[in-house]
């Protein structure tokens, strides 16, 4: 998968695909959906318009993280969909002054020449949010691109959307979650330096920062983590714990993965982890003793969890 992030400057060879314009954020079933219609649609390449940051992050700054997943899991999902050019295109204020007619102009038919675009029905577009589906359909039309508007694909229990796979991930189901994604609910990151005092208590962690990220309910789960590179990348099984540390009086919340049957240095690589399933909130222990004997215990029972997956 290439990715282009300037449409002022997307070669000839990464012209003329078939894209699904949107965020994606977390890549659910919706968004699959939307990405086969544009996969079955020409003929052509297979591309993503979306953007980064989210446009809701230029718009509300200071609004709490909200994002399923970075830019980075983004693109790794993406790819392993088999899409061929990724147009992750920045949002900023240029971006957001274009109006409908100057986006599709600019962007679609003459920065990123795609054939066919992919929309869903509640679709909105340019400044102001001013554009349709219809109207895309209008200018496609006009400057010489295909437009397919999908309807919104729905799962047993309801609509399936970004807000939905948040509310389930707060509530602690990350089975829920992962119904309406169509895999588990991922955190990725590089693999940073903690208090060192995992290997003290006998379980290591390798530790994320969540920052920007939706966070998942608070608390001990069983896990699927994978090392993406360095000399231990493959797949684990593991027990991570989401959050603040209260029994260390921690601030910053953080993921800590324990991957079992597993000793070596993972510092600097990055991991995948993956909830599988929420064993309990964090706690305080009244002796390093209880807090370990727990850990122990959350172990055999995450353990017996992914055994059953
Ligand atoms: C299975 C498991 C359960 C955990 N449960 C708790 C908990 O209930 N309360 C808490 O404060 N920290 C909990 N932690 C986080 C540990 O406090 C943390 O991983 C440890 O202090 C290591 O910190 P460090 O990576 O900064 O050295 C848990 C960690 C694991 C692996
Ligand atoms: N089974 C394991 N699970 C997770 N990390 C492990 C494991 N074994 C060794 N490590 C290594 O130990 C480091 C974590 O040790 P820890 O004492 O918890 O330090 P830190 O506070 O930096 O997380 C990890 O980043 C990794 O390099």
């Amino acid at each position: 998968m290439r990715i282009y992030r300037d449409y002022r400057a997307v070669p000839a060879t990464a012209k003329g695909a078939s894209a699904p314009i949107g965020n994606f954020d977390g890549v659910h079933l919706g968004h699959q959906a939307v990405i086969d219609l544009a996969r079955g649609a020409a003929d052509a390449p297979l591309g993503i318009l979306t953007f980064a940051p989210h446009p809701r992050e230029y718009f509300a700054p200071d609004a709490p993280p909200f994002r399923l997943m970075s830019p980075a899991a983004r693109a790794n999902r993406l790819a392993k969909l088999g899409v061929d050019l990724l147009f992750e295109l920045p949002f900023d204020a240029d971006m957001a002054a274009h109006s409908p007619r100057e986006f599709a102009q600019e962007v679609i038919a003459d920065g990123l020449g795609l054939s066919h675009v992919v929309v869903g029905r509640d679709f909105c577009f340019g400044q102001g949010r001013k554009g349709t589906a219809d109207m895309l359909q209008g200018f496609g039309a006009e400057m010489g691109f295909d437009v397919t508007i999908s309807d919104l694909v729905s799962g047993g229990a309801g609509e399936i959307s970004s807000t939905a796979i948040r509310a389930a991930l707060s509530r602690g189901a990350p089975r829920e979650a992962a119904a309406m994604l169509g895999h588990w609910h991922r955190i990725e990151g590089q693999i940073i330096k903690g208090f060192q005092r995992g290997r003290e208590l006998g379980y290591p962690t390798a530790n994320i920062n969540i920052d920007g990220l939706h966070p998942p309910r608070f608390g001990v789960y069983a896990v699927l983590a994978e090392v993406l590179n360095g000399p231990h990348a493959g797949q684990y099984t593991g027990a991570a714990s989401l959050g603040v540390r209260p029994m260390f009086d921690g601030e910053q919340a953080n993921l800590e993965t324990f991957l079992f049957d597993f000793s070596g240095d993972l510092y600097g690589a990055d991991i995948s982890v993956a909830l599988v399933e929420y064993l309990r909130p964090e706690e305080t222990f009244p002796s390093l003793e209880a807090f370990i004997a727990q850990m122990d215990a959350d172990c055999d029972r995450a353990r017996g969890v992914l055994a059953a997956l």
